[in-house]
């Protein structure tokens, strides 16, 4: 057992995952990847969020001109790894493989740049969602004790009933599927969070919703206001994770569930997102911590920490070395 004495730690939830998932997804698409780049490209990102909703005049100094730059710059990088890659005869990741068609070892089935460009929107819109809900999780589980009490039970009983060698391993996919409560944690917060605020779509041909004609041409936003629906949820406000015991809590979309979209556009990242949320949660959970009282998430179209999103580690904390 090691023993934290003298420091706090305090750590941007949001950076952090951001940075979590960008090592993550880049190995994944585009194979190994040198730290130094990876870590450019995760401050490159940290101009987009801001850079969302302003007026779209690109001047230099403002959100939008910093937001393109950062884009140039990203493209950049990862261009330079791939060229770097090739050049070596260093693997790419499957996903990168897939799109230049390398697989099947036949001809390029698009440019370098235009999978560049492919894998660029993919990390765009893997990063919009995951960090700021996964702050969110963590603000909602810090102000409710009961909630953090039994997450820390549940991980601790994982910790326990592993071997030596085991723990060596770290994380497995078995101890992801014990997690029942951090499930159930997960699928509450997506609930009340709510991150992707609406849906668009174009309406492609004329069509009856109830008595209404809904005209071709016209734009649809769907709302997931279901999840805030009292005839479905018991106290719809109320951060409650009890409500999904007994509940499959595999299922990522149901009539009365939609955080991650619904439909031929569902989510393609949602079993990662909530996989990468529970590993976060579990490693959390292994020491003390609280978020900073100050912490406020807001909703302004999408979800915001003006005050940071930042969680201090206790100074007695205790870990166990080995664990994973
Ligand atoms: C908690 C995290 C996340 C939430 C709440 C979320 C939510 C959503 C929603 C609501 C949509 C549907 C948008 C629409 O119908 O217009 C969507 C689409 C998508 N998501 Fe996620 N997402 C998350 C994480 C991720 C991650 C980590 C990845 C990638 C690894 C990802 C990849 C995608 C892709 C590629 C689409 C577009 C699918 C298509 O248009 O066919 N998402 N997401």
């Amino acid at each position: 057992m090691e023993k934290l004495t003298d420091w706090i730690i305090s750590s941007n939830t949001y950076h952090q995952t951001l940075q979590i998932l960008i090592e993550c997804l880049a190995k994944k698409v585009m194979g190994e990847m040198e730290p130094e780049a990876a870590k450019e490209l995760t401050l490159c990102w940290s101009h987009f969020p801001k850079g969302w909703f302003r007026i779209s005049w690109n001047i230099p100094g403002n959100g939008v001109y910093r937001m393109m730059k950062a884009k140039k710059q990203m493209i950049n990088i990862l261009k330079e790894t791939v060229l770097k890659k090739r050049a070596s005869g260093e693997e790419l990741g499957e996903f990168f493989k897939t799109l230049l068609g390398e697989m099947e070892g036949g001809e390029e089935k698009i440019s370098v740049e235009s999978a560049i460009e492919f894998i660029f929107i993919f990390f765009l819109i893997a990063n919009e969602a995951t960090p700021s809900v996964l702050a969110a999780t963590v603000k909602l589980i810090s102000d409710n004790p009961k909630v953090m009490l039994e997450l820390k039970r549940e991980h601790e009983s994982i910790v326990r009933d592993k071997s030596e060698k085991e723990k060596k391993t770290g994380l497995t996919w078995e101890d992801y599927k014990s997690m029942t409560f951090t499930q159930m944690v997960i699928n509450e917060s997506l609930r009340i969070t709510s991150t992707a605020p609406t849906v668009l779509r174009i309406i492609d041909h004329e069509f009856q919703f109830g008595e209404y004609t809904i005209p071709a041409g016209w734009i649809f936003m769907g709302f997931p206001s279901v999840h805030f629906n009292p005839e479905k949820y018991d106290d719809p406000l109320a951060f409650n994770p009890w409500r999904w015991k007994e509940k499959d809590l595999t299922a990522i979309v149901s009539k009365t569930y939609i955080p991650f979209g619904a439909g031929s556009r569902l989510c393609l990242g949602a079993d990662f997102a909530k996989l990468l949320m529970a590993s976060f949660i579990y490693h959390l959970c292994r020491y003390r911590w609280s978020m900073k009282a100050e912490t406020t998430v807001l909703r302004r179209f999408i979800l915001m920490f003006p005050g940071g999103s930042d969680v201090q580690i206790s100074q007695d904390t205790e870990v166990e070395n080995s664990a994973g």
